[in-house]
């Protein structure tokens, strides 16, 4: 038939779901004849959310499982069929050889242990020297799950399907889900979630919550050193160093966005995550708190008048103040990706007509974006055709005031 139950070898996206629509009734579908040009590991089981009065068609939740995904780690996805469909389109659970750089990476072996860490349970420790920009960790989903399916689901549904989603996981991935950090007198799968997961954005700008066991073993800290990138086409994340980390260092990311204010960060966490922060700064002196304090405002307000200076054409202006935003974030210890910086930097220049420095930038941006090795390549491919943009005469910089 046109939409054949599970069909032998790879994911494909085909024309699913449109060859082949979901069932329309209400409830859970529990249907192992369930119709699919997919080939998932499980029937999908799906469940309709609740038909909004403005929209046409009601929204629908399944569960898919794909057990070789990235050398049989696995995935389960609790997702709408458009952002599964979406996904499948992308090639983003399709294999790919990783860049050079980062095979080298990982010949390298892991440059981390997970030890436990006095007061935050777990937690993951450098057992080398890192250097600024490095890829430290490189880790998939085990499952991600569309924040609509949260708020569309009643919480014993909701449970039954994530429980489900953990289960036809693989064994050892299944297990890592198992293992990670939950709180007493909660549902067992709620804490697991609630504790250990990262907020990723998928499709059409769907907030989705997804569980990456290794990298859910860094701990919060509002004066991080390292930060996280998550490539959609590649369902990766990818936690990097934003300063050299030494030996025997705890790599540290920051829960909250970094330039809230202290004591608003402090709330987030207790309400948000449940926990009295125990970072290095929360446990300084109160000058020492105050003085990061004054630099974070002043790095807020400079990042708002470069991007202020440059609507307006003020280019040189943007070139300074983004000089000094450069300075305090040195100061404050949360220096900006190398690369990005070249690249706003050679943007700037460009617009400025300075033709000799931003090609300078640009060479500076394109290096760090290689030396990066970053799963996603499609931020080296801009540069490269910036760079490459910068030698036409078509890129002629637009006349500032
Ligand atoms: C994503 S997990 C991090 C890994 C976890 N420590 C473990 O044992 O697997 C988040 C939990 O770690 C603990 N934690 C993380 N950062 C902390 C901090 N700065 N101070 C105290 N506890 C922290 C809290 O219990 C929090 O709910």
């Amino acid at each position: 038939s046109q939409c054949p139950n599970r069909p032998g070898g790879r994911l494909q996206s085909s024309e699913w779901p449109k060859t082949c629509p979901v069932p329309g009734q209400l409830g859970i579908v529990e249907d192992p004849d369930y119709p699919t040009a997919v080939s998932w590991d499980f029937a999908p089981r799906c469940m309709v959310g609740e038909q909004k009065e403005n929209a046409t068609i009601p929204r629908i939740h399944c569960l898919f499982t794909a057990a070789d995904f990235r050398n049989g780690h696995g995935i389960s996805l609790v997702a709408s069929t458009t952002v599964t469909s979406h996904l499948l389109g992308l090639g983003a659970l399709e294999d790919r050889p990783d860049p050079l750089a980062a095979q080298k990476r990982a010949a390298r072996g892991p440059a981390y242990d997970i030890v436990d860490v006095p007061g935050k349970g777990k937690g993951v420790v450098a057992n080398r020297r890192i250097r600024r920009g490095e890829i430290i960790i490189v880790d998939f989903p085990a499952v991600l799950i569309g924040t609509h399916f949260l708020t569309d689901a009643a919480p014993h549904h909701r449970r039954r399907i994530l429980k489900q989603a953990i289960k036809q996981l693989p064994e050892r991935t299944r297990e890592r889900v198992n293992g990670l950090t939950k709180r007493e007198g909660e549902y067992e799968v709620d804490s697991i979630l609630g504790q250990n997961s990262n907020s990723v954005v998928l499709g059409d700008g769907e907030i989705h919550v997804g569980l990456f066991t290794e990298a859910a073993r860094i701990n919060h800290s509002c004066r991080p050193n390292a930060y996280f990138r998550f490539s959609e086409e590649r369902l990766t994340m990818e936690v990097g160093a934003y300063r050299q980390i030494e030996t025997g260092e705890e790599i540290v990311m920051s829960y909250v966005p970094v330039t809230a204010k202290h004591t608003d960060r402090r709330n987030y966490l207790k309400e948000n995550w449940g926990f009295d922060c125990k970072c290095s700064l929360c446990l300084a002196s109160e000058l020492d708190v105050s003085d990061s304090e004054g630099r974070r405002r002043r790095m807020t307000e400079l990042k708002e008048s470069v991007l202020h200076a440059r609507r307006e054409g003020f280019f040189q202006d943007a070139i300074n103040m983004a000089g000094e935003w450069l300075m305090f974030s040195e100061w404050e210890s949360l220096p900006p990706l190398e690369s990005e910086f070249h690249d706003t930097l050679s943007e700037l220049y460009l617009l400025n007509g300075d033709m000799v420095n931003a090609t300078r930038h640009g060479r500076m941006a394109l290096d760090e974006w290689v030396k990066l090795g970053s799963v996603d390549d499609d931020q080296l491919e801009r540069s490269r055709l910036f760079l490459r943009g910068l030698s036409l005469p078509a890129a002629q910089p637009k006349v500032g005031k």
